[in-house]
């Protein structure tokens, strides 16, 4: 039987033997940091992991394609996944460990509890993904337990993801300081994502539209002016551009999501739309 090919850094594939290598690291006195990912790293992952590295001594990366987050008619099969080439990225990148779990060692026969954030989980993402957040919270919940980092990264891309796991950290005492890293653009402003990979080169032209219009937007509401025109304006520019569906593009409090008329305080706009079969997200200080 042809072995696996080795990977180019330490793995990790249990929680038995992630402990271990993290227990010895605290025992010498090393400072840890955490990026956890799905994988199909691009540049927006390596900030992150840049980040973790300006922050600590060892950096672990998990990659798991987290499977109670993905609601049952979302992408989870065919969500990328390409351990060989993230794995050398990460060598690449000077990645201490990779963490890479099975679903059943994640999530053993007879799991039966789920981390429900409230609030902050009820709008936006919340409305279209019902499931999504109980889903992130858990598996953080669980990577954080595992790794007992000092410090773990996460993206201002999933803006709300990032609260979310503030809140959690916050409510349930983890020993972890959560550090936000800011999104990093394509050359023409599409935030990059896994999910760029399934956009044609037509829907990939059209996505471009959608940091252009969240830019004219924002704009806009720096001069706090009344949002709601400006936001069906906004709406309707992003249709124009040939998405299929703007699910919301919506002006919010920058630290707790609640909406905002206009933008008198530290705000956040938001949006997520469909082009083709393809659902993206992103989002901007206002
Ligand atoms: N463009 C980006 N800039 C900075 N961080 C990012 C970017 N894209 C993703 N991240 C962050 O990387 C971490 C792992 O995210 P994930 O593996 O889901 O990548 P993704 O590209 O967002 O994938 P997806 O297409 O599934 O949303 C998260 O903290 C996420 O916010
Ligand atoms: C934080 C995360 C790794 C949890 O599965 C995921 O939601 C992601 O990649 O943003
Ligand atoms: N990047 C956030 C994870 C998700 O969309 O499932």
């Amino acid at each position: 039987m042809s072995q696996p090919a080795a990977l180019p850094l330490p793995v990790a594939r249990s929680v038995a033997s992630l402990r271990q290598t993290v227990a010895d690291w605290r025992k010498a006195g090393l400072r840890i940091g955490f990026v956890p990912t799905m994988g199909a790293l691009h540049a927006g992952h390596l900030s992150l992991v840049e980040r973790a590295k300006e922050r600590a001594d060892r950096v672990v990366v998990s990659i798991f394609v987290n499977p109670t987050q993905f609601g049952p008619s979302e992408d989870f099969s065919k969500y990328p996944r390409q351990e060989a080439s993230d794995a050398a990225r990460l060598a690449a990148f000077g990645v201490d460990l990779l963490y890479s779990p099975s679903v059943a060692e994640m999530y053993p026969a007879g799991a039966a509890t789920t981390v429900s954030v409230g609030i902050v989980t009820e709008r936006l993402e919340g409305v279209f993904r019902p499931t999504h957040f109980d889903g992130v919270a858990t598996v953080v919940a669980k990577l954080l337990n595992q790794v007992q980092p000092h410090v773990a990264v996460f993206g201002e891309k999933d803006y709300q993801q990032l609260l979310v796991v503030k809140r959690l950290v916050s409510d349930l005492d983890i020993d972890s300081e959560i550090v936000p890293g800011p999104t990093v653009r394509e050359a023409d402003g599409l935030a990059m994502s896994s999910r760029n990979a399934y956009l044609s080169d037509e829907d990939r032209a059209i996505a471009a539209s959608l940091p252009a219009t969240l830019n004219f937007v924002a704009t806009q509401l720096r001069s706090g002016v009344d949002a709601a025109p400006i936001l069906e304006a906004g709406r309707i520019r992003l249709m124009k551009a040939g998405f299929r569906e703007v699910q919301y593009l919506d002006l919010a409090d920058a630290s707790t999501l609640a909406p905002l008329e206009r933008a008198d305080r530290p705000a956040r706009l938001l949006v997520a739309a469909l082009v083709g079969a393809t659902r993206l997200i992103d989002n901007m200080a206002v």
